[in-house]
């Protein structure tokens, strides 16, 4: 069978992509192929999704669609390895790396279609977010092929590529403040008396059952808000402390400093 989905850089955000696709039969584990440095990792890939492995990341240019799932500390190493075997072929090159501009991906692969998308670790249960940007050369099959492909493992969004930055400050890194919002609840939860288990899955269906009830009806967050404080209630001494504590210009903080950290990372290319 011949080798459709080629990732170099088979890490955390690699084998999300990777379990999901592999999951939802996107692609057979015999139509991926993975470059990989380390060798634990091969091993455990192979073994976990039956995909191929190799430490050479000329083998996975055989494929005719490439995600680059490599730090962007060591994207110009890589780009320099594959420039030479990729003028060959027309893959589309479909990069994931934070701040990697499609202005510096297009000067790495010459001529080739490129996409820039910001997924997140979401997409390993299908929930996953992405953004994307198409480059100069990337076409409307191209387009379609990166659609379908963060379409398997959650919803897809085209912004133009100026945004990417802010998007990976908030949906890229978002998991992250999410986990330690659920992981303080919790703590606040043991903190009042409750039991670690109880007080997590509390946590985890309060945060799962606001976001469903703020998609399904629409309503403003500041609505919600609004409808659980009942006046001098529980509810109003709690939002006192959040923010007494600074919880919404922190978080408004942590995008802005995740979207800047994303640009001087491509800066750095
Ligand atoms: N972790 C996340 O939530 C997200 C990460 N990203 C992006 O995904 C990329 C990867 O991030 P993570 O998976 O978190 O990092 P990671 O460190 O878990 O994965 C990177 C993998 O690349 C491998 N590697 C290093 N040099 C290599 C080389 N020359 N050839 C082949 N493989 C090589 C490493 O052994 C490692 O397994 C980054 O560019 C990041 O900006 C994007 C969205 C979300
Ligand atoms: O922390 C990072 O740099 C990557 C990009 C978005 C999420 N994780």
């Amino acid at each position: 069978m011949s080798v459709k989905f080629g990732i170099i850089g088979g890490g955390v955000m690699g084998e999300a992509l990777l379990s999901r696709l592999v999951s939802q039969k996107i692609y057979q584990p015999t139509e991926i192929i993975v470059g990989e440095k380390s060798p634990e990792r091969r091993s455990y890939l192979a073994h976990q999704y039956g995909v191929s492995v190799t430490d050479d990341n000329l083998v996975v240019t055989q494929a005719s669609v490439l995600l680059l799932a490599i730090k962007p500390q060591v994207f110009t190493a890589v780009a320099a390895e594959l420039a030479s075997v990729l003028a060959k072929s027309v893959p589309l090159i479909i990069s994931i790396l934070a701040g990697v501009s499609l202005s510096q991906l297009e000067e790495a692969f010459p001529q080739l279609p490129v996409i820039r998308a910001m997924p997140n670790t979401p997409a390993t249960v299908g929930a996953g977010m992405t953004a994307i940007s198409l480059g100069a050369q990337a076409g409307d099959r191209d387009k379609q092929t990166a659609q379908q492909l963060f379409s398997a493992v959650g919803e897809v969004v085209e912004v133009p590529e100026t945004l990417m930055d802010a998007v990976t400050g908030l949906s890229g890194s978002g998991p992250a403040y999410v986990a330690l919002f659920v992981e303080a609840l919790s703590d606040g939860g043991v903190a009042a008396g409750l039991p670690r288990a109880i007080a997590t899955q509390l946590a985890l269906q309060t945060v799962r059952g606001t976001v469903q009830l703020l998609q399904e009806t629409q309503m403003h967050p500041a609505e919600l808000k609004d409808r659980v404080t009942s006046p001098g209630g529980t509810t109003i001494a709690g939002v006192t402390e959040l923010e007494r504590a600074g919880f919404r210009a922190g978080l408004i903080a942590a995008v802005k400093a995740a979207s800047q950290r994303s640009q001087e990372l491509g800066a750095k290319e």
